[in-house]
């Protein structure tokens, strides 16, 4: 099941129709399809291995697909990245060497028919105190903010980031959020790939999760959340055993530490009331909606128990 958001096909910056990726016997990317309205700061979610970077690396014209569409901007994606209308920042790939850094940022912004001055560029990525510094001689976080450079460097309508803050600092990742941030206050379409899921849940306003290259969730974090469809509840309960607790409805899991006790559950109001219906008159109550964090295991996990030997032997009774 997927969750909509606004806007449509209309204006999209991105657009999969049934795309599908095999290498050889692996199917990498199943029938995705997926719009992204131009404008949004898009998070890519998904485990290791559900087909985040194949499909940024279609969408970036590197790969093509075993079957489907992608277009950018209404077009095949080397005739967007062609127009300028692409910058990317890929997960791998060494920077060149023998050059400095400004002048493989000069290098790269003049493959873009209407790049930013340089300077400008390397204020925004944070690395003018680097830039006389040899490009293949920098530490990761420093090597990827000259990546984040040359993305933003054409001043493109479409910024690509693949996992853009593996090995940043907090500080940079920072800096670099608040870059992003800039970039998207400025109308670029954003779409990155992490595995900080806290990042998505700030920064994001659309949320994309994929597993074993299908689509499974696709909305704001807020529906992301709500999708996964628990609730935590949290109360000190001194004497209870963990055994009695077991007994009430809708509970996912259940921990009970130190008389406090942690409960997931589908529906925190009927939990609650048969709570109280028993006669347990717990202090210190809180309830809470899960994280983006929780709820992406939850989803991921629902989906993966779907394809599960046993999973399906219930289905077929
Ligand atoms: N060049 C390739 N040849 C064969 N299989 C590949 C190739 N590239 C990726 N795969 C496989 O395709 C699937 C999707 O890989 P992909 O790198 O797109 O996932 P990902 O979501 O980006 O993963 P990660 O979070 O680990 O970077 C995986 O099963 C992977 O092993």
């Amino acid at each position: 099941m997927t969750t909509g958001i606004r806007g449509g096909p209309q204006g999209a910056a991105v657009t999969f129709e049934n795309v599908t990726k095999d290498y050889g016997q692996v199917r990498a990317v199943d029938e995705l399809s997926l719009d992204i309205a131009q404008g949004r700061t898009v998070a890519f979610l998904g485990p290791n291995g559900a087909g985040k970077s194949t499909s940024i690396d279609m969408l970036l014209g590197l790969r093509r697909p075993t079957s489907g569409t992608v277009r950018v901007f209404g077009k095949p994606p080397h005739d967007a990245i062609t127009a300028g209308h692409v910058g990317a920042m890929l997960q791998s790939g060494g920077l060149l060497s023998d050059v400095t850094v400004r002048e493989l940022v000069t290098l790269m912004s003049r493959l873009h028919p209407r790049p930013l001055p340089v300077d400008d560029v390397l204020e925004r990525a944070n690395i003018t105190e680097i830039a006389e510094r040899k490009a293949d001689k920098l530490s990761g976080g420093q090597t990827q903010r000259v990546r984040f450079a040359i993305a933003i460097a054409g001043d493109s309508d479409l910024i690509v980031l693949d996992e853009p803050t593996t090995g940043m600092d907090v500080e940079n990742r920072q800096i670099f959020w608040a870059a992003m941030k800039t970039q998207a206050e400025r109308g670029k379409t954003i779409l990155f790939a992490t595995h900080y899921l806290e990042e998505a849940d700030q920064i994001a306003d659309q949320v994309v999760v994929i597993n074993k290259g299908r689509l499974l969730a696709n909305g704001t974090a807020a529906d992301i959340k709500a999708q996964a469809g628990f609730q935590k509840i949290s109360f000190r309960l001194p004497g209870v055993t963990r055994d009695r607790l077991l007994m009430l409805p809708n509970v996912v899991s259940l921990e009970v530490i130190n008389e406090r006790v942690l409960i997931q559950t589908s529906d925190s109001d009927k939990t609650f009331y048969s709570i109280l219906d028993a006669g347990y008159r717990p202090e210190e109550i809180e309830i809470t909606a899960l994280g983006l964090e929780q709820a992406f295991v939850a989803i991921t996990q629902q989906d993966n128990g779907a394809d599960a030997p046993e999973a399906r032997a219930e289905d077929a009774r």
